[in-house]
């Protein structure tokens, strides 16, 4: 193996290369720079730069996760363990070894990037983890994802993990037990992610994240989909939520310290499993979230976005290549974060939803038997394409806001909830971060400065000393009166024209929420439906 110039031989050890089995003419590019990486994506023609200086690529077909072809190998250590179903999909030892080995025979006289990262901002569960990546640029994602290594920490690295990402390679579905070409596979006995075909940055994130969701709860820790921030007061909030419901954009406050956006851990304190974020940036506003918006500086990542070619300024409102347009950046580009990223145990939980019929309240503040249900309900509304033309809103329910990253039963989460929850009595509320004065259509998206206004009442305690009135037929406790946000918009009932279509509408909702629930009472298990970006 060669070790391209760019790498400092001086603070590692050859050896890690070595066991990583690639071809001896393969080229390493070692732990670069920012610098040298952009200007490496630039000269392979991976993006441009765009008027702000930042490198803006393209994923390829694949704009968001591929769940459907994200798989498991099925061994005597996972043979048992996993919740097997049609989110964790199997696939066999032997399979998994040939397609290793293919994909690292197709990297003779190519170049790769290897990156030393970590995960896990408690030290006593950070793992240790090697990328090698064919873009540059998604080792430039890992650089800002995940925890950086100091120089002792290179110069001794002992990989727990590695992740294998060629988003050239295609496997070959009818040998190797893929769907098609395109794959995420989790192998826990080799401690391996290998993952071709898509260049959706994302699988990397949420592949590590799936690997601590199964690990972290073996050993006692709740693992989380959530973001976290910390007040000064030492309280830490967690948001839990499915995509786009506002855990990135909600715990991005100037006010309070980021923790993190989306992975988040709790053993006696909460800690962040990455180094970075990754917003989306879809309409996204210097007024409306500033911190967001002056994250996007060199260093960091724009996925799937169009600037204007005389300029080379964003339009944050082209979808044409997609919705789920992205950023990645550290952690250290916004300015009020934890560092390190942990925090003291939660004193506030947040359950957000982005309920498109327009039904669920603004805020409610859940017992802790309502928390558990909504928590294993999981659910928000996901808008059925993005077609022009009339948009029915799906109710999605994924269980713990995150079954597409649950390697384990949703119970052996909630369980580890269920016991925080009874030994801190933390209040939890339920945010609905969707439609308001009607369903989608008709109604609107709650104003995010009114939804902001909502949490930093419960976060100061106003809510505290407020009326609360219950919402039917969820038996949902809100409150009558909540500082910045109009009184007429928190009983969701009212905002509707017609009051009667509101009833319709929410008994139709609290239906599908006890049909899913129902999963639950069939020890079959099974999966609930899943939002392709969740
Ligand atoms: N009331 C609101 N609360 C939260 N987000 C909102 C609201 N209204 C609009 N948004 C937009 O919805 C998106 C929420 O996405 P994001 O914070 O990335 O969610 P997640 O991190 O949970 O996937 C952002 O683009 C944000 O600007
Ligand atoms: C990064 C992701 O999460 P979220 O949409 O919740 O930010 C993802 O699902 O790819
Ligand atoms: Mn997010």
């Amino acid at each position: 193996m060669n070790i391209n110039l760019f790498s400092i031989l001086s603070d590692v050890d050859t050896n890690v290369l070595q066991s990583l089995g690639l071809p001896d003419t393969t080229t390493v590019a070692l732990n670069l720079t920012v610098s040298q990486l952009t200007e490496l994506a630039l000269k392979r023609g991976e993006g441009v730069l765009t008027e702000a200086e930042v490198l803006m690529c393209d994923t390829g077909t694949f704009t968001g996760r591929s769940p459907k072809d994200k798989f498991i190998v099925r061994d005597a250590l996972t043979e048992k363990a996993i919740w097997w179903g049609a989110i964790n999909q199997p696939i066999e030892a032997k399979q998994f070894e040939q397609l290793h080995q293919r994909m690292l025979a197709s990297l003779a006289d190519q170049s790769v990037f290897v990156r030393y990262v970590k995960a896990g901002a408690d030290p006593r569960y950070t793992i240790n983890i090697a990328v090698v990546n064919e873009l540059a640029w998604h080792n430039l994602f890992c650089h800002n994802l995940f925890i950086e290594t100091s120089a002792d920490e290179r110069a001794n690295f002992t990989p727990d993990w590695t992740i294998l990402n060629l988003p050239s390679f295609q496997a070959d579905s009818t040998i190797d037990g893929t769907r098609q070409g395109n794959f995420t596979i989790i192998n826990f006995s080799k401690r391996v992610i290998l993952i071709g075909g898509t260049g959706y940055a994302g699988e990397m994130k949420k592949g590590i994240f799936s690997v601590l969701n199964f690990t972290l709860p073996r050993q006692g820790v709740l693992s989380m989909h959530c973001s976290a921030n910390v007040g000064k007061a030492g309280d830490t909030a967690l948001f839990f939520g499915l995509s786009g419901t506002g855990k990135t954009t909600l715990s991005t406050d100037p006010d309070r310290q980021l923790i993190g956006d989306d992975e988040h851990g709790w053993s006696d304190q909460v800690f962040n499993f990455e180094g970075g974020c990754y917003a989306k940036v879809i309409n996204l506003s210097a007024e409306h979230e500033p911190e967001i918006y002056g994250a996007i500086r060199p260093g960091a990542v724009l996925e799937n976005t169009r600037f204007s070619p005389d300029t080379r300024i964003v339009d944050f409102a082209d979808q044409s290549v997609t919705e789920n347009t992205r950023t990645a950046y550290p952690l250290d580009y916004i300015a009020n974060r934890a560092n390190p990223s942990v925090g003291p145990a939660p004193r506030n939980l947040f359950f957000l939803t982005a309920d498109a019929f327009g039904v669920l309240p603004p805020i409610a503040r859940l017992t802790v038997k309502q928390a558990m249900y909504y928590f294993l309900s999981g659910y928000t509304a996901k808008l059925a394409g993005t077609e022009v033309g009339i948009k029915e809103p799906v109710p999605t329910f994924s269980a713990c806001f995150g079954a597409a990253f649950l390697p384990l039963h949703p119970f052996a989460y909630a369980d580890l909830l269920g016991h925080h929850l009874e030994d801190a009595e933390v209040p939890v509320w339920l945010v609905n971060t969707g439609w308001t004065g009607g369903s989608f259509g008709t109604g609107q998206r709650i104003k995010l400065a009114y939804t902001r206004a909502v949490i930093r009442a419960a976060l100061t305690g106003a809510l505290d000393t407020v009326d609360y009135q219950i919402l039917q037929p969820f038996g949902l406790q809100i409150p009558k009166t909540c500082p910045g946000i109009p009184t007429e918009l928190l009983d969701p009932r009212q905002t509707w024209a017609r009051p009667i279509d509101y009833d319709a509408t929410a008994s139709r909702l609290e239906r599908a929420f006890r049909q899913n629930y129902e999963t639950y009472e069939n020890p079959a298990g099974g999966s609930t439906s899943e939002s392709l970006f969740s």
